[in-house]
């Protein structure tokens, strides 16, 4: 087989800049440059959609989901790529070579197009060609692997004024159960899982999630797009959790993990803070900031908090605490004929 030339492109979709690498052996990867200062705080009169992107966001949450036991999020790793070789010199786009441009210090800049954020205010820099990025393993082609975009009910309004249908119905998520394909299976607990992800790791920008068409419902997720991830450490948000609120039901298996990762020898920010210390980004800087590493310890705490909460609850209404956790041998007992 031939070898292909580098060659760098525009992804198209999604509303922020990102790039496709094509490298010699036909591998391909998703580029998310650094956009920021790696420790700046989302600014508070920013709303969630109209936050920045981070490159170190995609790469912690393929960390921390790993970490979580999930293992739904393509490997992403940080490098550091020369703007000019790596991206202007390989780029077949003319309409992302016309965005370059060299700043007043003489960096090297682009915006390329997108519907957010492309333009010169808003170039990405190299220092003075080196820039951080995140490069995330491209999963194959559509063609090759179709895959399902499902909506998800929790879904914030992605309006300033309007509040979504969750946040006024008490009683929303017997709504959702009643439904596929959330009313059997194992969908209700994937999602769950989603769910703490995202809260962990601050993510309010959850609208859709994806699964691989071959197994129809009976699949996991595949947890794609956490730029928005680890915006802020001094603030947590505890609508992201009301999923897990409301429904009151999370996989056994998750909640051990979790109860490991918040005991003193395990704990969750010093397993994260080795792991991450073995991206190639690290020795730049730490890839999550101190502030981040513990609110994630923080935030877990609330995680086990909401489901003894919810195990009281349970356990006044109707006795059955058992309920809250949802035991993976519930859903062998309903798929799998035993033999004989
Ligand atoms: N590793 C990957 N391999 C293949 N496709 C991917 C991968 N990661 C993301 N995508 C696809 O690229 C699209 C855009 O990516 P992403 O969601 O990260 O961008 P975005 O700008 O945040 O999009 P949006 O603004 O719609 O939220 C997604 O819809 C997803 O299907
Ligand atoms: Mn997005």
């Amino acid at each position: 087989m031939g070898r292909k030339e580098k060659e760098t492109l525009q992804k198209s979709g999604g509303t922020q800049l990102k790039l496709v690498m094509t490298f010699p052996n036909y591998g391909q990867a998703i580029l998310k440059p650094m956009k920021q200062e790696r420790d700046e705080e989302t600014n508070n009169n920013l709303y969630y959609f109209s936050d920045f992107e981070r490159h170190n966001a995609e790469i912690a949450a393929f960390h921390l989901d790993r970490i979580l036991g999930y293992r739904r999020i393509p490997p992403v790793v940080g490098r550091l790529v020369d703007v000019v070789q790596d991206i202007k010199d390989v780029t077949t786009d003319h309409k992302l070579a016309q965005t370059f441009f060299t700043s007043p210090v003489g960096n090297v800049c682009f915006y390329g197009q997108c519907s957010y954020y492309c333009s010169t205010e808003h170039a990405v820099c190299g220092r003075p060609r080196e820039l951080e990025a995140s490069l995330a393993v491209m999963l194959p082609d559509l063609s090759l692997a179709a895959r399902r975009t499902w909506r998800s009910p929790w879904r914030r309004s992605y309006s300033r004024t309007k509040l979504a249908k969750w946040e006024s119905e008490p009683d929303y998520c017997s709504t959702v159960t009643q439904n596929p394909p959330y009313n059997k299976g194992t969908r209700l607990v994937d999602f769950i899982d989603l769910v703490i992800l995202d809260f962990l790791m601050s993510n309010m920008d959850r609208h859709h999630y994806e699964t691989f068409e071959k197994f129809g419902n009976n699949t996991v997720l595949v947890h794609l797009d956490n730029g928005r991830a680890f915006g802020r450490h001094s603030k947590d948000e505890p609508s992201i959790l009301a999923p897990l609120k409301q429904c009151c039901r999370i996989r056994r298996s998750t909640w051990l993990r979790l109860r490991l990762l918040s005991q003193p020898r395990y704990r969750l920010s010093a397993v994260m803070r080795a792991s991450l210390s073995q991206d190639p980004l690290h020795r730049v800087a730490p890839l999550l900031a101190e502030p981040h590493l513990a609110a994630l310890d923080r935030r877990l705490k609330a995680v086990l908090e909401t489901v003894s909460w919810c195990q009281k609850r349970q356990k006044r209404e109707d006795g059955r605490e058992d309920e809250v956790i949802y035991d993976d041998m519930a859903y062998l007992k309903d798929t799998v004929t035993p033999a004989g």
